[in-house]
């Protein structure tokens, strides 16, 4: 009696969290985070639980086929589902029908040539190999795929663990002791079905968690970019230069600021769209310009920051030579246009500066350079007057 409530809320937890699991990918559009693949899988394991609660024991019949078949694909279902929420376009239901099928097959053959206790056993043996082979790959994500959700996946790899090493056990007490132990009311599958309803009960919580985990880490990444060209916007600056300030002996850092010339006359000549496709190119030869570590983003318009962290006034030049040239050399592509276009740029140098509460300072001091460069011409590279902590001699920027 204890063991059919017992399984009774295992279904009843494994169908509602589907049906939760395929309602929030209804709401996730484009990256659905593998919710529909492991609201598959829960809804599999739990019509294989149904399935046994009306066979009620060990049985050779289609029904039994079934049962087994549904409990071995519905980690499979799991781990299709963990690789989409890990980036990897994989499909569903084919590798999970053919598996079916083909396990359905051995199941048959092995009943067939070896008997009752053989099929069962192959279950536990196939479960605990899958299960551990599931944490083996959880735990090596730790150290690269995952390397953002080290103690999520420390406690999943724990709790699949628990279920490799009960089916391990299933397998030998099923090799020395038959079919009697997977009688419902026995104590060691009473033993195994409160550890499934435990976590049928915190696992889908904890998945639901990483998926929150995912959707507020991509939110505070779009409010930190540029949509156009993906680099920092402003705040998205602010932000990694106060993360880097914060975690070491704050180096100096320059701000150099970036204007493309005369940008206005390609948008008028060319076209919005073919503005944008210059604006995008802008950002690779920032990219390109910058050392490993460096900061880059768009700050305005076709206004461009780099800001050259650890380095002194000669590296923040030689960055600031390599953009300038990067930009004269450069043949920007642009859309539905015969030949590429030439552009130049004006680059402005802050003094150097040691925490995010000067950023602002520096931003007025790199613009005021740089439209000291615009009025000199245009296509050049001024500095700051100002050196660190000492005002300019003329009083200004
Ligand atoms: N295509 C495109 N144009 C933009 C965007 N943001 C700003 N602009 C345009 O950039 C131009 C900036 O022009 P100005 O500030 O006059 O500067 P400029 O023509 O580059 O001249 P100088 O800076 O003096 O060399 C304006 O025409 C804006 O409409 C954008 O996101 N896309």
């Amino acid at each position: 009696m204890v063991a059919t409530i017992l399984v009774g809320m295992l279904c009843a937890h494994l169908l509602c969290f589907s049906a939760m699991f395929l309602l929030i990918s209804q709401r996730l559009q484009g990256n659905k985070m593998g919710m529909h693949y492991f609201a598959t899988g829960n809804l599999l394991l739990g019509l294989a639980y149904v399935l046994q609660l009306a066979e009620g024991g060990p049985a050779w019949s289609a029904m039994s086929v079934v049962n087994h078949t549904l409990a071995l694909a519905s980690p499979i279902a799991y781990w299709l589902g963990a690789m989409r929420f890990f980036g990897q376009e994989v499909p569903l239901w084919r590798p999970v029908v053919v598996f079916s099928l083909a396990y359905a097959g051995a199941q048959v053959l092995v009943q067939w040539s070896m008997g009752a206790v053989a099929r069962y056993a192959m279950l536990a043996a196939m479960s605990s190999t899958m299960f551990f082979v599931m944490a083996w790959t959880v735990v090596y994500g730790v150290r690269t795929f995952a390397r953002d959700l080290r103690w999520e996946m420390f406690f999943f790899a724990l709790l699949i663990t628990g279920i490799g090493v009960l089916n391990a056990i299933k397998f030998v007490r099923l090799a020395t002791g038959g079919l009697d132990m997977l009688r419902m009311d026995h104590t060691f599958q009473m033993v195994f079905y409160i550890y499934m309803s435990s976590l049928a009960t915190l696992l889908p919580p904890a998945i639901i968690w990483l998926v929150l985990r995912r959707l507020t880490d991509e939110l505070r990444g779009m409010a930190a970019r540029d949509p156009l060209t993906g680099l920092l916007n402003r705040r998205g600056l602010a932000q990694a230069l106060e993360a880097h300030f914060n975690t070491r002996d704050a180096a100096p850092a320059y701000l150099l600021l970036l204007d493309v010339d005369h940008f206005k006359r390609i948008n008028d000549s060319h076209g919005h769209q073919a503005g944008d496709a210059v604006l995008c190119q802008v950002a690779e030869v920032l990219r390109r310009a910058v050392r490993r570590g460096d900061l880059t983003g768009r700050v305005g318009g076709e206004e461009f920051a780099a800001v050259c962290l650890d380095t002194d006034r000669a590296g923040a030049m030689q960055v600031a030579e390599r953009l300038r040239a990067g930009m004269e050399s450069r043949s920007m592509e642009i859309p539905g246009a015969r030949a590429p276009l030439r552009c130049t740029a004006t680059i402005g140098i802050s003094a150097p500066f040691t925490g995010t509460a000067s950023l602002d300072d520096a931003m007025r001091q790199a613009d005021a350079a740089l439209y000291r460069g615009k009025d000199a011409g245009r296509n050049r590279i001024e500095a700051s007057a100002r050196q660190a902590g000492v005002p300019a001699p003329d009083g200004g920027p």
